[in-house]
């Protein structure tokens, strides 16, 4: 993203956004709250259109797309919790993510099949309702869903919202293993100290802005950041 500007009904709330992800890095997004971390996200999966600047992913200009045309190219968002349909089974669910490619059949099928391997709990309770899945278990189904178009940039707001510990390790462990097989992960998270211990890379947003960027071990470290988030004192 370069200079963008964009917000809600004419009131902005990204004033002139720099943010560069590399091919294969996890970037976490913190800051506080109404920085704008969620309307980059927003922004980045055509949800919002930006009034200025430039949004280009793998070489391919993306800015003001339709979130159609964004998924097209390889930019999924999974959506915040309390998205997936409680009545229809695990499956159901996720193919509902492939709706893009639904006249592909064949295409359809082995994505599904790839899906299942990333995600075993999708073949484990394929035919269950969504419903009666546990809090963590719909989060792996949510993320699963969006796998069905094999993105290469998955966009992620709160994966820890509402989460047990137990629950937060599978949905780390899954994000960890989906950027291992090449998915570049740009994610927003309030809870910093598990955010930044996921990511290669660090955002630090204020006011609209991008204020810090770095390692994600660099701003985790990073003095200003460990005393306003991670209730360490400044020396
Ligand atoms: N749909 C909307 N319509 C109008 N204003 C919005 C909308 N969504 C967010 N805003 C405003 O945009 C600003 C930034 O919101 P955003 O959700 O991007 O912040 P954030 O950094 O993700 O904060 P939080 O951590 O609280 O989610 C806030 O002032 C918010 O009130």
């Amino acid at each position: 993203m370069k200079g963008v500007v964009a917000g809600y009904g004419g009131g902005r709330v990204l004033h002139g956004v720099d943010l560069e992800c590399a091919r294969q890095s996890v970037t976490c997004i913190v800051g506080p709250n109404g920085a704008g971390k969620s309307t980059v996200l927003r922004v980045l999966s055509g949800l919002i259109s930006p009034e200025f600047g430039e949004i280009t992913v793998n070489g391919a200009r993306l800015g003001g797309r339709s979130p159609q045309e964004i998924l097209r190219h390889g930019v999924a968002q999974v959506p915040q919790s309390q998205a997936l349909f409680p009545a229809m089974s695990v499956r159901e669910n996720v193919l509902m993510g492939g709706y893009l490619i639904r006249r592909k059949r064949k295409l359809l099928r082995e994505r599904l099949e790839q899906v299942s391997e990333r995600v075993p709990l999708v073949a484990e309770r394929a035919e269950d309702r969504a419903g009666n899945l546990s809090g963590g278990q719909r989060r792996m189904v949510e993320i699963a869903r969006c796998l069905m178009l094999d993105p290469a940039v998955l966009l992620l707001d709160e994966p820890s919202l509402g989460l047990d510990p137990r629950s937060l390790a599978g949905v780390a462990g899954l994000i960890h293993s989906l950027n291992a097989g090449g998915v570049t992960v740009l994610l927003v998270e309030q809870n910093v100290r598990l955010g930044l211990g996921l990511a290669t890379h660090g955002v630090v947003m204020e006011g609209g802005r991008v204020r810090l960027t770095g390692t994600a071990q660099e701003i985790a470290e990073h003095p200003e950041i460990a005393a306003l988030y991670l209730g360490v004192r400044a020396e």
